[in-house]
């Protein structure tokens, strides 16, 4: 049997540790068994049960103290990091061998890591080699998502996340409580862009001569991939979250192997009704 895994990822302060415990209680409601491993080595405060937490190994306070090594905040992440990547062992005696467990990773928030950086992705394998199906959870907080060239950076963020470790990703807007109602139906045309009319944007920044080839040759790209979907995420709304976890757990094929569904007579798409959900307005108008 598969085991499950989310990656989740994201800017620092994006919303990873948030969401790693607002999924626990939503699980814990719905009766549904998720744990959290904390792979954050700086981590100071989340409110959730770890089932492993990566400070037991190494901690980067310990690293910046250290008189031979003389690291600053980052550089002594990347080592932790890095200690962490050659001592998967203690991952896998933490994880044990539970067949058809569903983990979350709250990752830390150093974007270098997802980037250009070989730790994320041997993460990945070798989970992969302890039979784990993982999914890439990219956070992006909305707040700095509502104009086009900050959602622009961002979805080149996500994007270079999810070439760099090869999994199926879901990319979610998170803080959407915060946003003002005004801000919220700005926000809408943002979830499912159309890169090419976004580059009509009225803002300087995307209109200027100078880059005009390149913005467009940056819009393409981001097109091609036609992975720029983001999913609202707001942790006070069960029924958005429950709709963000059947988007993962669908690319992960959870729950497959768990149980057949008669198709509902009345359903037009089969198994997938709430996959367009938040896109429907945008489908129909
Ligand atoms: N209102 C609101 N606040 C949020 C939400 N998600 C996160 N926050 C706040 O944003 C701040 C950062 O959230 P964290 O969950 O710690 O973010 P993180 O990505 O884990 O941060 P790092 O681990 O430092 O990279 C905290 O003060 C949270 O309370 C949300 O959905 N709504
Ligand atoms: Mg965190």
């Amino acid at each position: 049997m598969p085991r499950y895994a989310q990656l989740v990822m994201g800017p620092a302060g994006s919303g990873k540790s948030t969401y790693c415990s607002t999924l626990i209680q939503h699980a814990e409601a719905i009766n549904r068994s998720i744990q959290v491993v904390n792979l954050d080595p700086a981590a100071e405060h989340f409110n959730y049960p770890v089932m492993a937490d990566i400070r037991e190994l190494i901690q980067v306070d310990d690293v910046m103290e250290d008189d031979s090594l003389r690291f600053g905040p980052n550089g002594g992440l990347v080592f932790c990091m890095e200690y962490f990547a050659s001592n998967f062992d203690w991952l896998e005696e933490n994880l044990g061998h539970v067949e058809d467990d569903y983990i979350l990773f709250d990752c830390p928030g150093q974007i270098e890591l997802y980037t250009h950086l070989p730790v994320m992705k041997q993460l990945v394998e070798q989970l992969q080699q302890w039979e784990f199906r993982v999914c890439g959870v990219f956070l992006v907080d909305s707040q700095f998502m509502v104009e086009s060239f900050k959602f622009i950076s961002g979805v080149m963020a996500a994007l270079s996340a999810m070439v760099s470790l090869e999994i199926p990703q879901v990319n979610i807007m998170t803080k959407m409580d915060l946003l003002s109602p005004k801000s919220k139906k700005e926000i809408e045309k943002y979830l499912d862009p159309d890169m090419y009319s976004m580059m009509e944007d009225s803002s300087s920044t995307l209109r200027s001569k100078k880059f005009r080839k390149l913005t467009k040759a940056i819009c393409g790209l981001i097109d091609d991939y036609s992975m720029v979907r983001f999913l609202p995420f707001d942790r006070t709304d069960d029924e958005g979250i429950n709709i963000v976890l059947q988007h993962i757990d669908f690319s992960i094929q959870y729950g497959e192997d768990l149980e057949f569904k008669e198709p509902k007579e009345d359903d037009e798409e089969p198994g997938n009704e709430n996959y367009d959900e938040y896109f429907q307005d945008r489908v129909d108008s």
